[in-house]
């Protein structure tokens, strides 16, 4: 039985209401299987990219939904191997051809190159930022005297204590919905990723956007990653069938070169830091003009020290992207960020 439903408000409007699907769905030509995870998030950000690459190739697309140990477990996320799970079963899919592409948050993706795959787009970035969610319209200085702010974040954690020492820092797993129904219940507020609740058309519990140069954010937030196999983005083989070139080109439309230069570097500093996507890192890479400029933070996971560096680069093309992420790492292991926030690289 094959459960159908449209995603997203916007796929009506675009008249292009891509099928979602909960079972395997054979391979054939024309066909573009779109992977993904079944949060409401996930499915939701999957259907715009879903979306935009019917637009582009012409082709069919349906979005199939894989299940992921990591959605269907209670367990912390660190009990699991981290945010990892969420993308090897997806990857795994990938791989075995139950599906053509898979999209992912960009900042769930472990920074190793997977072989086998190719990081085919990153679309155009969304809102970077972090928001408070607090109750009563609060803003995060407005917040009483050992207010209950939840984050499972670590990076956040230290953030929020660097700037309110007072906070009781709760911890906060689940989908963004069970996240936000916390908010006036047993927490003051939560921090959550402004761009998944946009996605999500939430954004009305959003009571303060953090500014960037302030909190900056994990590598690559507000952006997505598609992935394919690798022999599905040259002219075609028979494995890819005849949508192969339509669907290739369509994914070099929908990448957005700002966008994955910042995605890149911050990448970059994160990968060279031996840091995980759990690590107290904080990133803000920014295109201007023709320069690429990164600020990699890292953070005493209790918020006491931090630690910062600045750098930038004529040129976003080429390496540039990578050898900033890796110049910046590099800076900040210098002046000591390993032992200070407890990264692998202090071994
Ligand atoms: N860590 C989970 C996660 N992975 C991606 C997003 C949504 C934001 C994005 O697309 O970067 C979130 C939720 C959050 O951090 O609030």
């Amino acid at each position: 039985m094959t459960e159908s439903q449209t995603n997203g408000p916007r796929g009506v409007a675009d008249g292009a209401a891509i099928p979602v699907i909960r079972e395997p769905v054979p391979s054939r030509p024309g066909l573009i299987r779109v992977g993904t995870r079944g949060s409401s998030l996930a499915v939701t950000q999957s259907g715009d990219v879903a979306r935009e690459i019917a637009r582009r190739s012409g082709l069919e697309v349906v979005l199939v939904v894989v299940r992921t140990y990591g959605d269907v477990s209670r367990e912390p996320l660190a009990q699991l191997g981290g945010t990892g799970v969420f993308v090897s079963a997806l990857r795994d899919a990938l791989i075995g051809g139950d599906c053509d592409l898979a999209v992912h948050s960009l900042k769930d993706l472990p920074t190793a190159p997977f072989p086998g795959i190719d990081l085919a787009a990153i679309p155009r970035r969304v809102d970077a930022r972090d928001a408070l969610c607090a109750r009563d319209g609060l803003d995060l200085a407005g917040l009483p005297e050992g207010a209950r702010v939840g984050t499972g974040s670590p990076r956040r954690a230290a953030q929020l204590r660097a700037l309110r020492p007072d906070l009781r820092i709760e911890g906060l797993r689940g989908n963004v919905d069970t996240r936000l129904a916390r908010v006036g219940a047993d927490l003051d507020a939560v921090v959550l990723a402004a761009a998944g609740l946009e996605r999500l058309g939430r954004a009305e519990a959003i009571t303060e956007r953090f500014p960037l140069e302030r909190m900056p954010t994990a590598p690559g937030q507000g952006a997505l990653a598609v992935e394919s196999r690798a022999e599905a983005r040259g002219t075609g083989g028979s494995a890819s069938g005849d949508g192969s070139r339509p669907m290739a080109d369509a994914l070099r439309r929908i990448d957005h070169m700002e966008s994955r230069a910042c995605a890149l570097a911050e990448r970059a500093l994160l990968n060279r830091l031996e840091a995980g996507c759990a690590a107290p890192v904080g990133a803000w890479a920014r295109v201007d003009g023709p320069r690429l400029t990164l600020t990699g933070t890292v953070y005493r996971p209790d918020g006491g020290d931090t630690l910062s560096l600045t750098r930038e680069r004529p040129s976003a093309r080429g390496d540039a992207a990578a050898l900033l992420g890796e110049d910046v790492a590099l800076g900040l292991l210098d002046r000591g960020a390993a032992d200070l926030a407890g990264l692998g690289a202090a071994r």
